[in-house]
């Protein structure tokens, strides 16, 4: 996809400004001083806030899954108990979303009833120079590409600890939801793709148990020494495995990243799609 160059850089904060030299994709930025004071949970809750003024009343809301996430969600009660939004439908990404908007009384949909859906705000793991993301840390993968491919428009939310030069840079897992039938000969195939050469996978576990997602399926972590080179053809070769329902490479699909630093905020657009 071209990117349109940047047009104004305002934030000073070195590790931001070098993220954003590197590729040109419209930034927006804000100074504000007084978020040098903030912990990473205060930075996720300013970016969350900055994300809920894109909702307006009568919108249909994808609600991700996260503790950035999170915020959204009960900001978006917030304003619906304060009358300040009205008429607003979320739907949530996870089991653990659909709990907590349900208790903050958003009114909720799945996707069957509203599969058009005005904007999502949601969290990330790792968000590159080109606005691809890792997701999928918690588990929630699957549900929120369905229902942030579904969105008009996607805003992903990070303090800017997020921030890599390449996915799977972070070195962190990279996630992917698999069957539980025979997943001990998905995660050995998964790990020998040449698209993801030297990667270790491993089954993720909680407890003495594999983990199982909100869809009743496994999740395999892949770990990367070196970010992944290709991501589009990562993404085709680990889909083309039968075993496989869905990864936490989400390429393509941010519109929007609200990046809360101890510097300020950015706010950096791709492109509407032509
Ligand atoms: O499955 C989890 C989601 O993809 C989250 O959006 C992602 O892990 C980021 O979570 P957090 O905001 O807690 O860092």
């Amino acid at each position: 996809m071209s990117v349109r160059a940047p047009q104004q850089f305002l934030c000073k904060a070195s590790q931001q400004r070098a993220f954003f030299a590197r590729k040109p994709v419209a930034v927006r930025a804000t100074r504000v001083a007084s978020m040098a004071q903030l912990s990473q949970d205060e930075l996720k809750q300013q970016a969350a806030w900055k994300a809920v003024d894109y909702v307006k009343s009568g919108m249909v809301v994808g609600l991700g899954t996260g503790s950035t996430a999170a915020f959204a969600v009960d900001r978006i009660g917030d304003l619906l108990a304060s009358g300040e939004l009205k008429d607003i439908v979320g739907v949530p990404t996870s089991v653990r979303t659909y709990e907590q908007a349900k208790g903050r009384g958003i009114p909720l949909a799945t996707l069957d009833e509203q599969p058009k859906l005005d904007v999502a705000i949601d969290g990330a793991d790792e968000v590159d120079p080109n606005l691809d993301v890792v997701k999928g840390r918690g588990g929630a993968l699957l549900r929120e590409k369905m229902v942030e491919m579904a969105s008009a428009k996607f805003v992903c939310i990070v303090d800017d600890s997020k921030l890599v030069e390449g996915l799977g840079g972070s070195k962190l897992a990279m996630p992917v939801e698999i069957v539980q039938f025979c997943h001990l000969y998905t995660l050995n195939r998964l790990q020998a793709l040449p698209e993801v050469a030297g990667c270790v996978a491993k089954l993720r576990m909680e407890g003495d148990a594999p983990y199982v997602t909100d869809n009743s399926n496994y999740i395999v972590d892949l770990y990367f020494d070196t970010p992944i080179a290709d991501s589009q053809a990562a993404s085709k070769a680990i889909l083309a495995l039968e075993g496989v329902v869905d990864h936490g490479l989400f390429l393509d699909m941010v519109d929007v990243c609200i990046i809360a630093g101890k510097e300020g905020m950015e706010v950096k657009e791709r492109p509407a799609k032509k």
